[in-house]
């Protein structure tokens, strides 16, 4: 089942991995196609992950095609594509600097116009939820914006994609915009764009940028 959507999968893990997003087993994509969820196997390094180890479950968990454990975050995944009807993807990483955010506690500001761009918002952050259930999900929907992305605290970070491609995107910006307000803070206290700003740059870049239509 699904061939051709378990080697795009399979592509993003590794895409992720290239842009050092992920190490070794941490982080996880899966893809919601209609009523099935296509998600990494648990605790398979990304140098033996092969198309055919990911597995296929139903929205409530049951294993449809695979013979390899899901990952240990698909409760978290599947609550989230049951709440979020525009949910097609969704990505958990540690990717460094979004994760030092969390450790320390502290939502991301909106410090630069390539944050405003993508996600228009403040990267929240969400209370500590345990690994491996659907707390985290929970927790990520009471502090979810129109970003999709949310900071887990303590652990790492939580991608929200109306499709693999803008999934990967967030994951990939949200470690740079993460990255420039570490070092930012740490020359100076920033002071964040205007609301009316960031509101204006993200309507623009998601209305005009590269070819779109608008
Ligand atoms: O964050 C954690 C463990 O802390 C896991 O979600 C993650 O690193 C990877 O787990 P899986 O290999 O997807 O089961």
């Amino acid at each position: 089942m699904y061939e051709e959507m378990r080697k795009q999968l399979h592509e993003a893990h590794l895409t992720l991995e290239k842009y050092g997003l992920v190490a070794y087993t941490s982080g996880n994509v899966s893809v919601k196609v209609n009523e099935h969820v296509i998600i990494k196997p648990s605790g398979v390094p990304y140098s033996l992950l092969r198309p055919e180890d990911y597995v296929v479950v139903d929205l409530d968990g049951n294993i449809i095609e695979g013979n390899k454990k899901p990952s240990i975050d698909t409760a978290t995944h599947l609550h989230l594509y049951r709440g979020i009807e525009w949910a097609k993807s969704i990505i958990h990483t540690h990717s460094t600097f979004a994760t030092v955010w969390a450790v320390a506690e502290k939502p991301i500001p909106v410090l630069c116009t390539a944050h405003a761009d993508v996600f228009g918002e403040e990267i929240p952050l969400s209370e500590y939820a345990p690994v491996g259930s659907e707390a985290i999900a929970k927790a990520v929907f009471k502090v979810l914006g129109k970003s999709g992305v949310v900071l887990l605290r303590k652990h790492g970070v939580m991608v929200v994609g109306s499709s693999l491609d803008d999934a990967i995107k967030k994951a990939i910006f949200l470690e740079e915009v993460a990255r420039i307000a570490y070092f930012a803070q740490m020359m100076t206290v920033p002071v964040p764009l205007a609301k009316d700003e960031v509101e204006r740059l993200y309507l623009q870049y998601h209305t005009k940028y590269g070819q779109n239509k608008g």
